[in-house]
C-alpha cells in the first residue's frame, strides 16, 4: 500500500428532497489499499459512490483522481476516467447476453465499418470468464439464464476486467456464498497488488477490518472519521458508526431448551428438476431452522419451493390441518411468509409506496366490510406502525421504495411480513445488506416470534447467523441434504463448513 493519494473527496454533497444524504464530506484514498467504507443504513455510503461513478449527479463538490477533477455524467464515462462499480443489488441488464453485458457501453471496440462482431466479442467475454475462473458461465448465453450469484460473478468481470484505477465493490459479499466470496477477495487482492484502489462497502465488520487497509466512517450523511484498520476492533468500529456504545445480546443466549414435538410443516421428497432432490424434513412450532450450504447447493430453492414459488416442483408440502400448499396465494392465505434473496426483483414491489408494499399483504386483513372496502388512514396507521416497528429510514411512508437505501428496503420487506403475522416464515438472508443495530434488531424479533410459537426457516450465507440464532441447520449440497446439527454451545463455522464442501 502507497501513500500516494488517488482520490480526493472534496466537500461533496447531495440531497434528495429534504434528505441530505452526503453532506459536505472530504477524505482522501491511497493507491492501491482497500478503503472500506462502513455507516448504518441510509448513512450515505451508496450516494456518494454512485456520484463518484456516474450514477447520480453531484450536488456540489468534487472528486479529484490522480490529480485531475473529474464529472462522469453515467458509468460509460466513469470507466473511461478509470472508475468502476459493482452496485448493490442486480447491475448486470436481463434480455442481454452476458458479452453484451460484460462490454456494455463499450462495445465500439469490436464495430467495424458500422458492423459489431458478436463472435470476437464473444471470444474475448469467454476468455475473460476463463481467466476468472468462471468457465461455466458462458459469454454467448442471454443472462436471464443465471441466477442471482453467477450475475454478480459476471459483474466482478464487468467492473475490473480493464484493471481500473478505482473499483467500487457495494456491498457485494453478502449477495455471495463462501465460494462466491472467496473468488471476490481473490479478485480483490489482485487489484490491490497492481496497485489499484478498491472501495469496499459492506456491513460485515470481521470482514471489514481482514480485508481493508483503510476505513472511513460516515453517519447520517456526515463525514465521521477515517482510520487503519490493523488499530480497529470491532467494538470501535460499532462506536464510530453508532456515536455510541451497543448494549444487549446480539444472538439468543439460550441454550438446550427442548423444541416442540409439534409439526406445523410437513415437506416430503420435494424435488425441483436439475435444482433440489428428494428434500424431506419437518418444521415444528416454536423451531428456527437454518439452511447452510454453498451458492449451487439448492438451498435458496427450498424456500422457493416451500412457498409453492418453484416451477416442476415435485413432492408435498403440508401443513398441520392436511392443506397441501402448491402454489403462492395458497401460501400467503394460510399465513406463510417467504422473503427472497433477490429483494428488488422477487420481494417488493420497487416503483410502489413502503406504505402499499407493507401493506400488500394484508389486504384481506386490512379491508371492512363485507366488500373488504379499504380505508386509507386505516392502511396509513398499519404501514407506519410496521416500518416504525422495524426503523424504516423514511421521510414518510409514501415515499417510493425505490428511494430508499438497500438496507432500508430490506427492512421493508421485513415489516411487511411482521405486519401479516404469520404462523410460518421463510427467510431467505434475511439480514443481508442490514447494519448491525437493525441485525441485532431483527435477531431479538425472530427471538420473540419463536417464543410466541410462531415457526421460522432461515436460509443463510452467514453462517455465523444460523449458528448463533437456529435450534436445528441443515446442510445442503448438491441439491439434497448432506448433515443435520443441533443448536450447541460448542458449534463453529468449520463445524458447518466441513459438511458444506
Ligand atoms: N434516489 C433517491 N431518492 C430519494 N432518497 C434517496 C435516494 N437514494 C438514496 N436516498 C436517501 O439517501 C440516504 C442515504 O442513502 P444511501 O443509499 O446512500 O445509504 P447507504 O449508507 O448506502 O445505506 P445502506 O447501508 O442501507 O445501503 C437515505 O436516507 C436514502 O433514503
Amino acid at each position: 500500500m502507497s501513500n500516494e493519494v488517488r482520490l480526493q473527496v472534496k466537500n461533496v454533497c447531495k440531497s434528495f428532497g429534504i434528505t441530505k444524504a452526503v453532506q459536505n464530506v472530504s477524505f482522501n484514498i491511497n493507491k492501491g489499499e482497500v478503503h472500506a467504507l462502513i455507516g448504518e443504513n441510509g448513512s450515505g455510503k451508496s450516494t456518494l459512490t454512485n456520484m463518484l461513478t456516474g450514477i447520480y449527479p453531484i450536488d456540489s463538490g468534487t472528486f479529484i483522481l490522480d490529480g485531475k477533477e473529474i464529472h462522469p455524467k453515467n458509468q460509460v464515462e466513469a470507466n473511461n476516467e478509470g472508475v468502476s462499480i459493482i452496485v448493490q443489488e442486480l447491475g448486470t441488464l436481463s434480455g442481454l447476453t452476458v458479452a453484451e453485458n460484460i462490454f456494455l457501453g463499450h462495445e465500439d471496440r469490436f464495430v467495424k465499418a458500422g458492423i459489431k462482431n458478436t463472435n470476437a466479442m464473444n471470444k474475448e467475454a469467454d476468455a475473460l470468464l476463463k481467466k476468472y475462473g468462471f468457465e461455466r458461465i458462458k459469454a454467448a448465453h442471454m443472462i436471464d439464464e443465471y441466477n442471482f450469484e453467477d450475475r454478480k460473478l459476471i459483474e466482478i468481470v464487468k467492473a475490473t476486467y480493464f484493471s481500473p484505477k478505482i473499483v467500487v465493490i457495494d456491498e457485494t459479499t453478502t449477495a455471495l456464498s463462501q465460494e462466491g466470496r472467496e473468488e471476490l477477495y481473490k479478485h480483490m487482492e489482485r487489484i490491490r497488488k497492481e496497485g489499484n484502489t478498491i472501495i469496499f462497502i459492506s456491513h460485515d465488520l470481521p470482514e471489514i477490518l481482514e480485508k481493508s487497509d483503510t476505513i472511513t466512517v460516515l453517519r447520517d450523511g456526515v463525514y465521521i472519521d477515517t482510520v487503519k484498520s490493523k488499530d480497529m476492533t470491532e467494538d470501535d468500529l460499532k462506536k464510530l458508526m453508532v456515536g455510541r456504545e451497543m448494549t444487549g445480546k446480539y444472538y439468543r443466549t439460550d441454550y438446550g431448551e427442548k423444541v416442540s414435538d409439534e409439526v406445523v410443516l410437513s415437506v416430503k421428497n420435494v424435488s425441483v428438476p436439475g435444482l433440489i432432490q428428494n428434500i424431506s424434513f419437518d418444521l415444528h412450532k416454536g423451531e428456527i431452522l437454518g439452511f447452510g450450504g454453498l451458492s449451487e447447493s439448492g438451498m435458496h430453492e427450498v424456500g422457493k419451493a416451500i412457498f409453492g414459488a418453484s416451477f416442476d416442483r415435485e413432492g408435498s408440502v403440508t401443513l398441520a390441518d392436511g392443506t397441501q400448499i402448491k402454489d403462492i396465494p395458497t401460501a400467503i392465505k394460510h399465513e406463510i411468509a417467504y422473503t427472497s434473496k433477490d429483494r428488488d426483483n422477487e420481494s417488493i414491489v420497487i416503483n410502489q409506496s413502503i406504505g402499499d408494499n407493507i401493506c400488500l399483504p394484508s389486504l384481506g386483513r386490512l379491508g371492512s366490510g363485507p366488500l373488504k372496502f379499504l380505508n386509507y388512514k386505516k392502511l396509513n396507521e398499519f404501514a407506519n406502525k410496521y416500518a416504525k416497528e422495524i426503523s424504516v429510514k423514511m421521510v414518510n411512508t409514501d415515499q417510493f421504495v425505490s428511494e430508499l437505501s438497500g438496507g432500508n428496503k430490506q427492512k421493508v420487506v421485513l415489516a411487511r411480513w411482521i405486519g401479516r403475522d404469520s404462523d410460518i416464515i421463510v427467510l431467505d438472508s434475511p439480514t443481508r445488506g442490514i447494519d448491525i443495530k437493525v441485525k441485532q434488531d431483527i435477531y431479538q424479533l425472530m427471538d420473540q416470534m419463536r417464543k410466541d410459537g410462531k415457526s421460522i426457516i432461515m436460509i443463510s450465507e452467514e453462517l455465523m447467523e444460523l449458528i448463533g440464532m437456529c435450534d436445528r441447520i441443515l446442510i445442503m449440497k448438491d441439491g439434497k441434504i448432506s448433515g443435520q446439527l443441533d443448536r450447541d454451545r460448542d458449534m463453529n463455522e468449520n463445524s458447518l463448513i466441513s459438511m458444506m464442501v
